[in-house]
């Protein structure tokens, strides 16, 4: 448990199975009171970014926050960022590691260069979100044809076994502790923490969209999130993309 111990007026639901936790968030959101993370230790459907598949084999960690969140799409997205720095820190908690995880942008965590994580933003409902989070602890799932990052697990990197209710312990107050800096202080804390610890900053990077690849030299991220390259053509703000390292 962590030393902040769990945010208060947050539940936890606990389910030994379901088929995603982005469905169980769906079916719980018409009757959502508090905040809740729910925590699967099996899915059977699980999903990932741009329609792709999730495989979380035994013992890895799969869990979604769901909350009310009255804020416009453009605030809700910076959620991303939050949840990725909340996972690095609750991470570097437990493992006392704090050099072997790097941010990639928008939102994974990586290890030893390696996706270890992922992180998934849906709205269930107007004016509802839900953050899912899967977390490779003891096995990696197979690599994706053309899969930009290895997936690699904390097991065998680190020889480091957590269980996933453990982590779950260390990552809701993370969340909440960077959610609130979010609505105190707005993104600039967020923007800068992010750009401390993320992968490849000031090297050259490829970004491909649904349409387009950009390849350019990684100067930022912009108040709204954007990931910058310097390409030949100029300065390009890319709201939404996969990176891939050259
Ligand atoms: O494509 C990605 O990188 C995002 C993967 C997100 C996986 C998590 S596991 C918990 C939650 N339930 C799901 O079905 N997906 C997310």
């Amino acid at each position: 448990m962590s030393s902040e111990g769990w945010p208060p007026g947050h539940e936890k639901l606990v389910l030994e199975e379901t088929d995603s936790t982005m469905m169980e968030a769906q079916r719980r959101a018409p009757s959502l009171g508090s905040p809740t993370w729910i925590l699967a230790h099996r899915q059977t459907a699980g999903r990932g970014r741009r329609g792709r598949a999730w495989t979380d084999p035994a013992g890895n960690f799969a869990a979604t926050l769901i909350q009310r969140m009255d804020e416009p799409p453009a605030k809700l997205a910076l959620r991303s960022f939050v949840a990725a720095l909340a996972l690095r820190d609750a991470l570097v908690e437990l493992t006392h590691l704090p050099d072997a995880f790097a941010l990639k942008w928008p939102n994974d965590v990586l290890l030893n260069g390696g996706k270890l994580s992922g992180i998934l933003l849906e709205s269930p409902g107007a004016g509802v979100l839900a953050i899912g989070i899967g977390v490779n602890l003891r096995a990696s799932p197979e690599p994706e044809p053309g899969a930009a990052f290895p997936p690699v697990n904390l097991r065998s990197e680190t020889g480091i076994t957590l269980g996933p209710e453990q982590l779950l312990d260390s990552l809701a107050p993370a969340f909440a502790r960077w959610d609130t800096r979010l609505r105190t202080y707005g993104f600039g804390p967020i923007r800068t923490a992010f750009l401390n610890g993320v992968a490849r900053l000031g090297q050259p990077l490829i970004a491909r969209t649904l349409t387009e690849e950009f390849r350019g030299t990684f100067e930022t991220i912009d108040e709204s999130g954007s990931l910058v390259l310097v390409t030949p053509e100029g300065r390009r703000a890319i709201p939404a993309a996969d990176i891939f390292f050259p």
